[in-house]
């Protein structure tokens, strides 16, 4: 790379991914024309994205917070980093289930009502504990729905404390599937779970499909009581459904780290400011793993954990290369190939993969190619029908 490549920052990331970036980048929080983006949380949705941006990495999990249709028509990749947050995610739902069941949240918050009242204090806790009286959890029945990186974790350790465990996910990968206990009873019907648990941990992405996936049908559903931990997203609840099913005793406590001006006023509810993944090891892995996946497409134009993009790749050894992302429609390959012998240039290597209505190419080529050439190879591309981006990289 010739001149330093412009990284920006649209939230607070970690020095430790950062520092990642060579002095061939330069990190720049108010870049108006970036290469690439690195974000956590930042609503992109009402930002015009700048001309110049060629990849998008979040620091995280969740992507709701970015336009990936827009993205992928502009051949955007964007990348995410799959488990890195994972732990630190596990562990405050853990926390919370057993703090929320022992009315721990409560307790404290009424402890500190007590400031002033002097000597009287240890006799006012004595008389005063009897009102959070909790429930173990141990015996007690979870449901987990989305059985991913954070569900599967959650779903494991739920089992170590003596829980009962069921798992509902349609399309759990193979991965996944692996690392998920034996004795965690998965079901094929959600319904099933709703009705036999006593607390459910919700772990699926906010996608049309899932939004309010929790709502007054499924409510009715289940136990009087059940208490409900929302680590994912807001959009995943209905909030005014569960603001009757607080009020009428369905739900019984409601931990979200999605707090709204609605939910803070809610019966019952538990919030807490989205600290899932705020550990000192949880944004260091993931702003470390973001940034490693930027640098690997920006120099070789490899793609590794993108949510739009299929994952490819191919052995950078220094031969000049072109990248294609395309439509995915027959007889793409046969055409750039062609386009590639049309202007007497060699293969050495390549790859195609597709992921939904896209595929993106990979070719080396032999030799030191001229500048002119290269010109008339990346024409030829681009007046291939069904072309969205090319690149060039050597
Ligand atoms: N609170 C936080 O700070 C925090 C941190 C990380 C992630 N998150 C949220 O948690 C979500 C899950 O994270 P993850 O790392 O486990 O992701 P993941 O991709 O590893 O797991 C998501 C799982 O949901 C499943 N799924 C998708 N649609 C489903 C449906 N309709 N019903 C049941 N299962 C379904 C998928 O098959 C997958 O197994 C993220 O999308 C993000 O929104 C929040
Ligand atoms: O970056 C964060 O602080 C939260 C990220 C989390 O919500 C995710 O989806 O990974």
């Amino acid at each position: 790379m010739s001149k330093q490549t412009v990284i920006k920052p649209l939230n607070a990331i970690s020095e430790k991914g950062l520092n990642l970036f060579t002095e061939d980048y330069l990190i720049d929080e108010n870049a108006s024309q970036p290469d690439a983006i690195i974000l956590r949380s930042f609503n992109m949705h009402d930002m015009e994205l700048p001309s110049s941006l060629r990849a998008i990495g979040r620091a995280g999990a969740g992507v709701n917070n970015i336009p990936l249709d827009v993205c992928t028509d502009k051949g955007i990749p964007v990348f995410n980093t799959p488990g890195a947050n994972a732990n630190a995610v596990k562990e405050l739902v853990i926390t919370s289930l057993i703090a929320s069941s022992r009315q721990m949240f409560d307790g404290v918050a009424w402890a500190k009502t007590l400031i002033g009242k002097g000597d009287d204090v240890p006799k006012l806790v004595e008389e005063g504990k009897k009102q959070f009286v909790g429930k173990e959890i141990q015996g007690k029945t979870l449901g987990v729905i989305g059985l991913g990186a954070i569900g599967a974790r959650v779903a494991n350790d739920a089992l170590e404390l003596g829980m009962d465990v069921i798992g509902y996910d349609p399309f759990i990968s193979v991965d996944m599937a692996w690392k998920l206990s034996r004795a965690v009873k998965r079901v094929h019907n959600i319904d099933e779970l709703f009705k036999e648990v006593d607390y459910i941990s919700i772990h699926v992405p906010l996608i049309p499909e899932t939004k309010g996936l929790l709502n007054k049908a499924a409510f009715d559903k289940m136990k009087d009581n059940v208490y409900i931990l929302n680590f994912s997203r807001g959009g995943l609840i209905d909030d005014d459904d569960i603001a009757v099913a607080l009020e009428e005793g369905t739900v019984g406590k409601y931990i979200t780290d999605f707090p709204n001006a609605k939910t803070l006023e809610m019966k019952n509810t538990i919030s807490i400011p989205h600290l899932g993944a705020s550990s000192e090891e949880s944004e260091e892995n993931c702003a470390m793993m973001a940034a490693e996946e930027l640098m690997e497409y920006l120099e070789t134009g490899n793609i590794r954990n993108s949510v739009n993009f299929p994952d490819a790749a191919l052995p950078y050894q220094g031969h000049p290369r072109v990248t294609a992302f395309h439509k995915n429609v027959p007889k793409m390959v046969s055409k750039i190939t062609s386009e590639v012998s049309d202007v007497n240039l060699n293969i050495v290597d390549m790859t195609n993969r597709s992921y939904k209505d896209h595929a993106y190419t990979i070719i080396d080529l032999e030799g030191d190619i001229a500048e002119s050439d290269f010109g008339a190879l990346v024409k030829r591309l681009e007046g291939i029908e069904g072309m969205v981006t090319t690149r060039v990289i050597k």
